[in-house]
């Protein structure tokens, strides 16, 4: 078994958890409340800036001219088309996108984008390859199941978002991570792969955490915000 068959199968329940989460499961029947659209959609823009500056590290950290090419390519691609959907989608929602830039991370996005970037600055380029990998390949997966759904896509408002974690380009980003991931574990001692399985799973779990906090909206209390 490859080494990214075995995180994702060690972090199976939590994938699925959030494959059946309200949040997700609304986006698909387009059902979701769209004040907790609006909640996420902000969040969701200030984790994409500190995850754009994950590809800059990675791309320092590269191993080869080809890979640090690549990792330039992901910052452009989530700079200029995932956020750019973002920006798309806060425009239709009144939103500018200074008010969306200048949006106060809640502290379940503020924790998952600081271990990330922990994570990565203090270890190598798999350490960084791992922590990222949920994120990339765990929206691809969403995006397919939602976009199997009939009419999902075609919907007036999610369908955009579904469109956008379901296209091949996305998919390729999440196939090349995994490749690489594969590559730079080859011949790694037992020890050190336990160690980046719980790097994973720590993602993973934010993962999760970031549907939850979305759906219900959690921030700061107001008091101290
Ligand atoms: C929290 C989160 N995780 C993953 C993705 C997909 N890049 C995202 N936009 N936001």
């Amino acid at each position: 078994m490859s080494f990214s068959a075995r995180l994702h199968q060690k972090a199976l329940p939590i994938w699925e958890a959030s494959h059946n989460h309200p949040f997700v499961k609304g986006i698909g029947d387009g059902t979701l409340d769209i004040e907790k659209f609006k909640f996420f959609m902000k969040q969701d823009y200030v984790y994409l800036i500190d995850y754009s500056r994950l590809f800059a590290l990675a791309s320092m950290k590269a191993n080869s001219l080809k890979n640090m090419a690549l990792f330039a390519k992901m910052l452009d691609a989530t700079l200029n088309i995932e956020m750019d959907l973002h920006r798309q989608y806060a425009e239709r929602l009144g939103i500018s996108a200074e008010e969306l830039e200048a949006t106060q991370a809640a502290p379940m996005t503020l924790a998952y984008s600081s271990y990330m970037l922990s994570v990565s600055e203090r270890g190598s380029l798999i350490d960084l390859v791992t922590a990222i990998l949920p994120c990339a390949w765990s929206y691809y997966e969403i995006g397919k199941k939602l976009a199997e759904i009939p009419g999902a896509m075609e919907h007036e408002f999610y369908g955009e978002w579904i469109t956008m974690y379901q296209s091949e380009e996305f998919g390729e980003i999440a196939d090349w991570l995994i490749k690489l991931l594969d590559e730079l574990a080859l011949g790694l001692p037992e020890s050190e792969l336990a160690r980046l399985e719980e790097i994973f799973f720590n993602t993973s779990r934010f993962e999760y955490m970031f549907w939850e906090m979305s759906y219900n909206e959690e921030s700061w209390p107001s008091h101290v915000r």
